[in-house]
């Protein structure tokens, strides 16, 4: 009896617990069907949509061939000499555009021809901001912030509008001094490598040139960087965050933030930008407390010699008297050092590696400069004389072709772009392939020999102004190229005035396209001092 009341008890509880879990199963039926039913919809729905959007893009010129996973990125050999190669046929292949997949969902227009890119640069789009992913721009967003680079919109244009006045004649004229002081200690260096008969290796030496050149003329800092070398602490973070920057941009697998901060390089990035920011703001920090010091103290106003970047961001002001934020002044501090450091290392690197290649346009060079000097006690290139250095001037800029220090920028259509008939729908990134373009055989002939003759006054006259961008153009174009023209000015004729520099043709040079055009192995010459 007792087992059997026992049983029925289970077998009601059972009965219960049947009845209950029905009951739920019921329940969840009701609520995870109809969200499931949804999900399906949106899922055919977004299937339909894409199709039809990948329809747009598989009727532009570009690949055929496509992987479900990769797109048609593996079909691009790399960021490296097979890789320039690649773009330099591209041109030959899709004449003025094409388009490739960043994997099986994104695709890029890529525009190498002036008729296309004068349609995107005219209309100034915006740079691209990733939605799940980030794009190359937000890469450098932790350590730049929203600097001019990065920015776009309201704020971009109002700091724009600001900076401005920052790079007038009457601001850049100073500089000069600082271009002269800081490449003498250089020239002691090659001095001494002459003597020896050495070569040495000219990427690492510009690159501390000019981060040297541009903490002067940023921040007014001697760091003592051509010294010190790598072995400033700020100087290596500053250079790892490059690195580490392109580095992440390559690998899509680590353009989820999440998945990057994961990682060792991840981690020393955040550590790096903490690091590096709060240099920086120490720096804005004593300047801010030296100009209220200084205020009603005219001796001590006097122991600056120019206006630095700092003192333009500090004091700037819109029509409503409002002046920059602390977190925008930082960000464009940083960014000016960034952008103003290895953009000018790689443009004086590749072009005294031309003039090494070619003597007789060294020759000309040093012709020139000999010209401006001769009567005078100091080998310094004053301002006055920039406008005087023509066939210099022809050598860079045909540099600036050839090697095209940045080789590539992205945008974000916001409206529909017709490119020889193909409607492109907004929100597509679009990037100008600046180093094809330079070397697109429909704009310029011989495109792999260097010709400074092609920028003669009477030749530039013929072209059009959209072959011919190493500093972009349209609104957004470079706000520091005329600092960057007048520093590689003064660098190269100082360098070229005392030396006469030749490649060691035992070292195979090899481009590296990275966020600049780099050398994989660095560029290793022989310099022999001028009597
Ligand atoms: C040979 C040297 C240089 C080259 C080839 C170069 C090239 C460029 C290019 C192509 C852009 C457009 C970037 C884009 O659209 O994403 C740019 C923008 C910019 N550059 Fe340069 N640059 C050089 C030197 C400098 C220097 C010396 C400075 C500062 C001192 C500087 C500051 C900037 C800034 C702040 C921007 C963003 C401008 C904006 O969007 O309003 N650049 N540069």
């Amino acid at each position: 009896m007792i087992y059997f009341l026992a049983s029925f008890d289970a077998v009601q509880s059972d009965i219960q617990h049947t009845t209950l879990s029905t009951a739920m199963v019921s329940s969840w039926q009701v609520i995870t069907a109809p969200a499931i039913a949804y999900a399906v919809y949106r899922i055919v729905k977004w299937f339909i949509y894409f199709r039809s959007y990948r329809a747009i893009f598989h009727k532009c010129p570009g690949e055929t061939e496509f992987h479900w996973l990769y797109g048609t990125v593996h079909l691009y050999p790399g960021p490296n000499e097979a890789g320039l190669q690649y773009d330099r046929d591209l041109p030959k292949r899709f004449p003025k555009f094409n388009r490739i997949w960043l994997g099986p969902f994104i695709p890029l227009i890529i525009l190498y021809h002036p008729d296309t890119v004068r349609s995107i640069l005219k209309i100034s789009a915006p740079k691209p901001r990733g939605q799940f992913t980030s794009s190359v721009y937000d890469m450098a967003l932790p350590w730049l912030g929203e600097g001019l680079l990065i920015s776009n919109n309201e704020r971009w244009a109002r700091n724009r509008r600001l900076l401005t006045p920052g790079f007038h004649f009457d601001i850049l004229r100073p500089y000069v001094n600082i271009y002269n002081t800081a490449v003498e200690i250089l020239i002691d260096k090659i001095s001494t490598t002459a003597k020896t008969g050495e070569t040495f290796e000219v990427f690492d030496a510009m690159s501390l040139l000019t981060l040297d050149i541009i903490l002067k003329c940023a921040f007014s800092y001697e760091s003592q960087c051509q010294v010190q070398g790598y072995n400033m602490a700020y100087v290596t973070a500053v250079k790892e965050l490059q690195d580490m920057w392109v580095a992440r941009s390559l690998k899509p697998w680590l353009h989820m933030d999440w998945a990057f901060k994961l990682t060792q390089d991840g981690k020393k990035f955040y550590k790096h930008c903490d690091y590096v920011h709060s240099v920086t703001e120490d720096l804005i920090d004593k300047r801010r407390k030296f100009m209220e010091n200084s205020k009603n103290n005219s001796e001590k106003q006097k122991e600056r010699k120019h206006l630095d970047f700092l003192d333009i961001l500090l004091t700037a002001k819109d029509e409503d008297g409002k002046g920059l934020t602390p977190y925008e002044i930082r960000s464009e501090a940083d960014t000016f050092l960034f952008e103003g450091h290895d953009t000018t290392t790689s443009a004086i690197s590749w072009t005294l590696y031309s003039l090494a290649e070619h003597p007789h346009f060294q020759k000309q060079v040093q012709d020139e400069v000999d010209e401006i000097l001769k009567d005078r006690d100091s080998p310094n290139i004053q301002f006055e004389d920039l406008p005087k250095l023509v066939f210099l001037g022809q050598c860079i800029k045909e540099g600036l072709r050839l090697h095209t220090p940045v080789t590539f920028i992205e945008r974000e259509l916001k409206e529909e772009l017709d490119l020889d008939g193909h409607i492109i729908p907004p929100g597509t990134m679009v990037a100008m392939q600046i180093y094809a373009l330079h070397h697109n055989f429909m704009v310029w002939d011989d495109p792999m020999v260097f010709k400074p003759e092609r920028f003669s006054s009477e030749n530039v006259k013929d072209m059009d102004p959209f072959a011919f961008i190493p500093f972009s153009a349209g609104l957004r174009n470079c706000i520091g190229q005329n600092f960057a023209m007048h520093e590689m000015k003064v660098v190269i004729a100082r360098i070229l005035h005392s030396f006469t520099l030749s490649l060691d043709p035992d070292w195979e040079v090899k481009k590296a396209p990275r966020a600049v055009m780099k050398s994989e192995n660095g560029i290793k010459m022989f310099a022999t001092k001028r009597t």
